[in-house]
């Protein structure tokens, strides 16, 4: 079996010591010979990668590994990068929570106008990741998952349109071992799922068990009840404000009982409770902030200082293994099938034909094939509509430089009640993002 070399990028990120642990879980069917991480923080990365190389010499010698903030060195000899860089770190990300919270919206890292900030952020770093892998390995894909995806991903088809990049989120995957679990499954690839949406924006309409019976009565009967919170407490997010997410899936479920929902709609059918249970003053990004980069970052440190990391509380993030099942579906043409966020190309003829749409593929070495949805009903068509034209306008905005396309994008998002909070915002989400943005114009 061929060994593989992968890049990290984002090395920094505190995502990537439970990924690297997952990497070494699943080395028989995914063998691996280089990690590298690459980050443009030196100091950020070099945390995570003394811990990391202490811990991949430690359990898996034979890999060589490299951390570096040098593209060349990073992007040479690859033949995958797996991209998760977040774009003015969570210092930035506290800005896109607090600043429409103060104009009385919702603060969200990838929903709203959070989310917008963040896209024009996103946009330039990524594709420069994209243009280092083709300058230095040609061959290699790029897995990228950074956020937000939904507008990453209408970058990377608008302006890198031949690129071996593919968008995909772990929200789904998420709340599919909460409905495994729902279930008495041993696992989410115990079922078939049919889902059609955008990114962080959807619905699944068909779960079926191996053999074909239909799953979605029960869970439609469980989601009623508990959205998807689960008796299984092994199940539960360490984090209160995820599983009160989770719970309102009941409600989201109300508005369209036959579907079950991603459970970032709540975004936008509930902005008015969202913000009346907000905190201004501490938002997710600081919950963030003191949880899990804290632990993550005590935790690199102990090892470096104590020279091991036999014993570390730093654990392996199994969920994070539909990145492998992506790297294994291109690396050995397994045709997995996956939800990935693709270009809609008739998947779902009743909508634009250039959205960037999240729907089961199946993955080979050539990359997805998107399996058709069919029509969407009105109540779908509708939303996914607006929340297109609300990601596209991003894009011309950062391509174009233009001050009245992000008015527009920002006026046009569900969760914003109106043209003129929707300036007065953009004026304090472009000098808050100064050092990042284009200047519009
Ligand atoms: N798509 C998904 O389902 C999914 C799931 C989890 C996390 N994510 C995303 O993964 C990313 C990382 O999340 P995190 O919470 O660990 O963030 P983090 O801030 O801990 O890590 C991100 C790292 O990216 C680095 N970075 C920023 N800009 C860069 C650039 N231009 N080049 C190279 N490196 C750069 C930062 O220095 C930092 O070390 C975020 O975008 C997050 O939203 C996505
Ligand atoms: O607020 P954060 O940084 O904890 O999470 C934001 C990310 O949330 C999603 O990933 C979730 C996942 O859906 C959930 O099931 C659980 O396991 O935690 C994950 C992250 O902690 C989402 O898909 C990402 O795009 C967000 O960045
Ligand atoms: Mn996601």
């Amino acid at each position: 079996m061929k060994k593989h070399a992968i890049t990290i990028a984002g090395g920094g990120s505190t995502f990537t010591p439970g990924i690297i642990l997952m990497l070494l879980e699943h080395l028989d069917t995914f063998p691996i010979h280089t990690i590298k991480l690459y980050d443009n923080d030196k100091e950020r990365q070099d945390t995570v990668a003394g811990a990391c190389e202490i811990l991949l010499s430690e359990r898996a010698p034979e890999i060589t590994f490299v951390s570096t903030i040098d593209p060349k060195e990073a992007f040479s000899d690859i033949d995958f990068v797996m991209a998760h860089i977040r774009v003015g770190k969570y210092k930035m990300r506290e800005q896109d929570e607090k600043i429409p919270l103060r104009h009385g919206v919702l603060g969200q890292e990838t929903c709203g106008p959070g989310g917008i900030a963040y896209g024009m952020r996103s946009i330039g770093p990524v594709l420069e990741l994209v243009d280092y892998m083709e300058t230095y390995s040609p061959d290699a894909w790029m897995l990228n998952y950074s956020n937000p995806a939904a507008i990453v991903a209408e970058a990377t088809r608008r302006l890198r349109p031949h690129s071996k990049v593919l968008n995909i989120c772990d929200m789904p995957i998420g709340i599919e071992e909460l409905m495994a679990s729902i279930l008495g499954l041993k696992s989410r690839k115990e079922m078939i799922v049919k889902y059609y949406g955008l990114n962080h924006f959807g619905w699944w309409y068909d779960i079926r068990d191996k053999e074909g019976n239909d799953l979605l009565p029960r869970l439609r009967e469980h989601v009623a009840k508990y959205g998807y919170v689960t008796k299984d407490k092994s199940k539960q997010h360490a984090d209160a404000s995820w599983n009160d997410t989770f719970a309102k899936a009941r409600d989201v479920q109300r508005i369209d009982p036959e579907t079950l929902p991603n459970t970032y709609l709540k975004y936008y059918f509930f902005p008015d409770e969202v913000v009346a249970h907000s905190n201004p003053a501490y938002t997710r990004a600081n919950e963030v902030m003191d949880g899990r980069e804290k632990f993550v970052f005590s935790e690199c440190q102990t090892i470096i200082d104590t020279g091991t990391a036999r014993g570390t509380a730093l654990h392996i993030d199994e969920h994070a293994s539909y990145i492998v099942d992506l790297a294994k579906a291109i690396a050995y043409n397994t045709q997995e099938r996956m939800l990935l966020i693709v270009e809609n190309n008739g998947a779902i003829p009743n909508i634009d034909p250039e959205a960037m749409v999240e729907i089961p593929c199946l993955v080979g070495s050539t990359g997805p094939e998107p399996l058709t949805v069919g029509p969407i009903p009105p109540f779908q068509k509708g939303l996914m509509e607006q929340q297109v034209a609300v990601e596209k306008l991003v894009v011309e905005a950062w391509v174009t430089k233009s001050y009245q396309a992000l008015w527009q994008a920002i006026t046009l998002s569900r969760t914003v009640p109106s043209a003129t909070v929707a300036k007065a915002l953009l004026d304090d989400l472009i000098e808050a993002n100064k050092a990042f943005w284009p200047e519009l114009s």
